[in-house]
């Protein structure tokens, strides 16, 4: 799978704003992937647009789909969201199986991974949306991450902070306790420091706010991967 060699990944959201001047050294930063996706004002329209940009800058693009209105063709790939600690089942498979009704028969395994979230801060949208459990301790957030893994054999984690740097321990452990997991971690990352803190555990680190609020940070968390 395309993504398992992935070390960093810009996250554009379609619901926010960028010059053509960034999207252009974002292009050109060395990152290996963009990776599409929102929670908040996301659709097909949006989503679209800001593929529409990237498409032909030689890098892959993937969707993270958070609604199925965003299922569009010609992505490299997609990823299927899992929340693991969600507070109601319809964001661990509901949405999803309805959307298999809708978009099944489309489905190819080659280019669809499900990514199974920790969503662990609270005050992000996504913990909102979704009602996930965030206060866990250290075992309880190892123990749904090795769920994922051993038993739902999910071909991803994606440890989630969006908004703030995440706790490394949690991190820590998660990697410890799962080596061979494909690991994400995105929220907060926003310079050297950051991305190699987080880059020292994870499989592949997420940079996404930071675009939108220091470009110059965020160019920094690619070299701090090379
Ligand atoms: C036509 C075609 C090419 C078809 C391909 C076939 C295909 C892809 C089939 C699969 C269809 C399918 C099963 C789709 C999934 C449908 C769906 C809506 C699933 C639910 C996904 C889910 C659990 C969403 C919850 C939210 C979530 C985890 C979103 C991921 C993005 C994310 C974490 C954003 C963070 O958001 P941000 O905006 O940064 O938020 P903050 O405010 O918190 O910072
Ligand atoms: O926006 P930030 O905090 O960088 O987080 C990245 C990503 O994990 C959000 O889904
Ligand atoms: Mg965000």
């Amino acid at each position: 799978m395309k993504f398992l060699s992935w070390r960093h990944v810009f996250k554009l959201d379609p619901n926010k704003p960028l010059t053509d001047e960034a999207l252009r050294a974002l292009i050109h930063s060395g990152t290996d992937a963009f990776l599409i996706g929102g929670t908040d004002g996301v659709d097909a329209e949006n989503t679209f647009a800001i593929y529409a940009r990237v498409r032909d800058a030689g890098i892959p693009v993937a969707l993270e789909i958070s609604h199925p209105s965003q299922v569009i063709h010609g992505f490299d790939h997609y990823f299927v969201p899992t929340v693991l600690n969600a507070g109601t089942p319809e964001w661990i498979i509901g949405h999803q199986a309805r959307a298999f009704e809708r978009y099944g028969h489309f489905f190819d395994p080659r280019h669809v991974t499900a990514q199974g979230y920790l969503v662990l801060n609270a005050d992000a949208k996504v913990a909102e949306v979704t009602e996930s459990k965030c206060e866990l301790s250290l075992e309880e957030a190892v123990a749904y991450a090795e769920t994922g893994h051993h038993l739902f054999h999910l071909p991803s984690l994606y440890i989630e902070y969006s908004g703030r740097l995440g706790d490394l321990d949690v991190v820590k452990e998660i990697r410890l306790a799962l080596p061979k997991a494909h690991l994400f971690y995105g929220g907060g990352i926003d310079g050297e420091d950051s991305a190699r803190l987080m880059g020292a555990h994870a499989d592949t680190i997420v940079v996404g706010n930071i675009i939108y609020e220091d470009l110059a940070g965020a160019l920094a968390t690619v070299r701090a991967l090379r």
